[in-house]
């Protein structure tokens, strides 16, 4: 559900998956877009993807009911925010006794809720049908079949195990975990570090300033992480560290390139016209301060940037906020 660069990127995982064990497999992207829609069915997605070619086992359409009708996996690859949205529209389609996996990596504004929480809300369905999938998954290199790791995530074991059975490529391999909050906190906060990285790439600050924004950002993630119930180890894991590293470093990454241009002198607005794609950390960067605040969690990188977006802070005046801080022990 979502035909935009990831849902239609995996949905080449899984046919690809598929392929790759012999198995028949059925797999119907929903796009909104009749154009889109169109151009899958001819197993391309020019828009999001360029010339990747899709695996001849996915066919498109407008129509969700027709989508979700007997699926036994129902992906969602919509923006965070309009996910509510969608789901009300829809979601009473969504069969009873499917797994519901979320690909998305945002915090509901208004709600606090992470994208698997608002799933068990508006579908009823039990946590050990629902699950998420994040890790260092920039779609463009994965439609173009270059090898990569991810961590699917489900408090039921066997459903995280069946669903990385069943997505596993040549190019493509999941790892498994019960720890649902860990990884979804991973996947959105990594967005608003890649948003504070990119103001130093925007600023031409050199790769010292850069490396210690990550590894200060995965610090207050992983504080975070910790405060919600989440689990050290995912944190240093492909859904933590591996996505930070991959998104705060490449020019493909979209929250990358929205806080290059804030720090190129952009504002917000002039930022949002720029792009044509998702990028998930300009809307959820203040969700994520809220709910650190209630939590008691200390983040000011992402105090920080969310400053700036509000417009309260030129982000010139970034680096010497940071910097000012009172000195403390590495591992508070
Ligand atoms: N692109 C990636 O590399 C990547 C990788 C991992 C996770 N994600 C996450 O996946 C989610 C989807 O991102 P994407 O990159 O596919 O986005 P995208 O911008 O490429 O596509 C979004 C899709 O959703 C549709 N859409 C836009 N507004 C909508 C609305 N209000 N209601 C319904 N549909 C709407 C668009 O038409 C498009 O088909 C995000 O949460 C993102 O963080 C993306
Ligand atoms: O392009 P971005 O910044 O949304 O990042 C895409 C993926 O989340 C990288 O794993």
């Amino acid at each position: 559900m979502g035909a935009g660069s990831w849902g239609t990127t995996f949905a080449k995982v899984l046919g690809d998956a598929a392929a790759s064990h012999d198995a028949e497999r059925i797999i119907r992207v929903w796009g909104r877009s009749p154009e889109v829609v169109a151009d899958i069915a001819g197993h391309r997605n020019t828009k999001y993807l360029d010339d990747a070619v899709l695996p001849e086992c996915i066919t498109a359409t407008t129509d969700p009911a027709e989508a979700l009708e007997g699926a036994q996996l129902v992906v969602l690859a919509v923006p965070a925010q309009s996910l509510r949205g969608q789901l009300a529209a829809w979601g009473a389609h969504v069969p009873r006794d499917a797994v519901v996996l979320s690909l998305m990596k945002g915090l509901e504004i208004g709600t606090d809720k992470t994208m698997s929480e608002v799933i068990a809300e508006l579908t009823g369905l039990p946590r050990r049908q629902i699950a998420v999938l994040s890790g260092p998954n920039l779609a463009m290199e994965i439609a173009r079949s270059q090898p990569t790791g991810a961590v699917v995530a489900c408090s039921d074991h066997e459903t995280a195990q069946w669903i990385a059975e069943s997505s596993t490529a040549p190019y493509f391999r999941p790892y498994m975990s019960t720890d649902v909050i860990g990884v979804e906190i991973g996947g959105i906060v990594k967005n608003v570090i890649a948003l504070a990285v990119g103001m130093c790439e925007g600023k031409e600050m050199g790769d010292n300033t850069k490396a210690t924004v990550i590894t200060r950002g995965l610090a207050e993630t992983t504080r975070l992480a910790i405060a919600l119930g989440g689990d050290l180890t995912t944190m240093s894991g492909l859904a933590g560290l591996g996505d930070l590293v991959a998104t705060c470093s490449s020019k493909l990454s979209r929250n990358h390139t929205a806080g290059r241009l804030l720090g190129q002198g952009l504002s917000v607005d002039e930022v949002g016209e720029r792009m044509t794609q998702t990028a998930e950390g300009i809307k959820s960067a203040a969700v994520v301060l809220e709910l650190a605040k209630r939590h008691g969690v200390d983040m000011p990188i992402t105090a920080g940037v969310v400053a700036v977006l509000r417009g309260q802070l030129p982000v010139d005046q970034l680096e010497p906020l940071l910097l000012a801080r009172q000195l403390k022990s590495e591992g508070d």
